[in-house]
């Protein structure tokens, strides 16, 4: 039984550990944070993606996304960008929530806007962007707490695509995951 699983993307390869969720799904787990050298890839490969889509915000979720929308908000020229959170801060204004369940996290998670973030979006174009998408669980939230702030998705994009994802098409993504299921 093989212990890691190889990614190619573009120029680059990485040795994915082969992680057992539970009885049943085993997955090569990506972890973005510290990989200077792949957010820097992916972001570049995105941002070619995203040339001929108007929008006004980039929004991702706390906490794998953060890294990869800073650096696609560099090179598309977007001084800012939104992180929908995963808990309420004391320095937020009416927030909105609504929970998620995703493939890593065993409990269920809820996803935060800011109320002065989801004033800022309310009538915009906005980008979702993440890691990974799986399930598509965190997407879809994410996706109904922006309509919820009145916000129009007109782009959902990723690095990776895991599992069923790869065969979406509504969103945009660089490379596949294989999802090991029993
Ligand atoms: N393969 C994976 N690695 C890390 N985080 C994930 N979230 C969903 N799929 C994942």
């Amino acid at each position: 039984m093989p212990t890691t699983y190889e990614l190619k993307l573009g120029p680059l390869t990485r040795q994915l550990p082969l992680i057992k969720l539970n009885a049943t799904t085993t997955i090569a787990s990506f972890v973005l944070l510290g990989d200077a050298e792949l957010t820097d890839y992916a972001a570049t490969e995105l941002t070619k993606r995203l040339q001929s889509l108007d929008f006004d915000y980039l929004v991702t979720m706390e906490s794998k996304g953060i890294p990869l929308a800073q650096a696609l908000s560099e090179r598309t020229h977007h001084p800012r960008f939104i992180v929908l959170r995963k808990s309420i801060k004391d320095y937020m204004q009416t927030p909105l929530t609504a929970a998620v369940s995703a493939i890593t996290t065993s409990a269920d998670q809820e996803l935060v806007l800011d109320g002065t973030d989801a004033n800022l979006l309310r009538g915009k174009r906005v980008v979702i962007v993440d890691d990974v998408i799986s399930t598509g669980g965190s997407l879809a939230t994410a996706h109904q707490l922006l309509t919820r702030a009145q916000a129009q998705v007109v782009g959902q994009l990723a690095i990776l695509a895991e599992g069923a994802a790869a065969d979406r098409n509504d969103i945009t993504y660089l490379g596949k995951l294989p999802l090991f299921e029993s």
